[in-house]
């Protein structure tokens, strides 16, 4: 008797069942289509949170895309130029104008280190605009972990290393210091080792200067200029607007040694704060608290 209710009950039960996914999905409709261009423009938040969950997503998609392509040739650092080339255009994305000064310094046959400042991921688009041929960066062992980008960037030979194994670390730059040598190979250091958005520059970690004086290579310093007029991840904030990259002149490292590199390190950390000062200096004055 209890089953034939229950039987009797389904189709019934089925059919408001259906009526409720209906306007859930009505509902929904209406959230999309009308609420959330409404809180876009509202909320300089939610503006936010959107705009990076499509900077990865995007990167996450592209990257699917990157794969096959880049896996024809195996792990290979050529393969950076497909990535380059995929993300060049993210920039028109979000309005962000890039201003390269100093491209002339790049004009090095040999191989040398990049270093440059890191605020956020959003370098990706400054080191895309100006990446050299055969140039791989050396990021955080947790990013090869990151899905599609990660196996991406391993295709495109992406250098690896765990932060909290020094060692281990060392041994890894040692190794590039060679493969720079023989594979003609340039490496890009955000020698800070972490993101850093406070308007200055974080004390130098030693490794990428001990990698150009193990390979006696050229250091050349690369300054993006702050992003604060566009973004800010402590405020919420990610408009459009302008940075400035500048490639500094390399500073050679010929005859040093290990126990130069301390000097070394400063010395390009000067360099580089200096720029990165005057460049902040430079900005167009904006009306305080700048437009969303
Ligand atoms: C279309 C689809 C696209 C998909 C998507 C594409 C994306 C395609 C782009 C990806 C782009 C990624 C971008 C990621 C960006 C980051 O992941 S940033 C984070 C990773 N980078 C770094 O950490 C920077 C490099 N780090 C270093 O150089 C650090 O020195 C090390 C090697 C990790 C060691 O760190 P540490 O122990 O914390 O610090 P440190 O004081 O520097 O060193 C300790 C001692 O070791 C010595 N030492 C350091 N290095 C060496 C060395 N090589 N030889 C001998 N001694 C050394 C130091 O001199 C120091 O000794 P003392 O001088 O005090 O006696
Ligand atoms: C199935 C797994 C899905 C994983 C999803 C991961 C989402 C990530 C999506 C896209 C990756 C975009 C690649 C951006 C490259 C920029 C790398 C970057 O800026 O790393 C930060 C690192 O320098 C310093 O890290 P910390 O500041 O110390 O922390």
């Amino acid at each position: 008797m209890s089953s034939n209710v229950v039987k009797a009950a389904s189709p019934l039960a089925s059919a408001v069942t259906g009526a409720m996914e209906l306007s859930v999905a009505q509902w929904l409709l209406v959230v999309c289509l009308v609420a959330f261009p409404l809180l876009y423009e509202w909320s300089v938040t939610f503006k936010y949170f959107c705009k990076m969950a499509f900077y990865n997503g995007w990167i996450l998609t592209l990257a699917i895309l990157a794969i096959p392509i880049c896996a024809v040739r195996g792990r290979n650092v050529e393969n950076m130029k497909v990535l380059r080339f995929m993300l060049l255009h993210i920039k028109y994305l979000y309005g962000i104008k890039i201003e390269v000064r100093g491209w002339e310094n790049f004009n090095i046959k040999e191989p040398y280190v990049v270093v440059s400042n890191h605020q956020s991921s959003l370098d990706l688009l400054g080191m895309m605009e100006i990446l050299p041929g055969r140039c791989v960066p050396i990021a955080k062992r947790e990013l090869m972990y990151a899905g599609t980008a990660g196996l991406a960037c391993w295709l495109a030979g992406v250098i690896f290393i765990n932060r909290k194994k020094t060692d281990d670390a060392i041994s890894v730059m040692s190794e590039a210091a060679e493969t720079m040598l023989k594979e003609d190979v340039r490496v890009w250091v955000f020698p800070e080792g972490t993101r850093n958005h406070s308007g200055s520059l974080l004390a130098f970690k030693r490794g990428a200067f001990h990698l150009a004086v193990q390979a006696q290579v050229p250091v050349i310093p690369v300054v993006m200029s702050s992003y604060k007029d566009f973004y800010c991840k402590k405020e919420k904030k990610f408009t459009t607007g302008k940075c400035t990259v500048r490639i500094l002149p390399g500073v050679s490292t010929r005859g040093l040694s290990p126990d130069d590199v301390p000097d070394l390190t400063d010395r390009v950390r000067g360099l580089m704060l200096d720029a990165f000062s005057q460049m902040s200096n430079e900005r167009p004055g904006k009306e305080p608290g700048g437009g969303h």
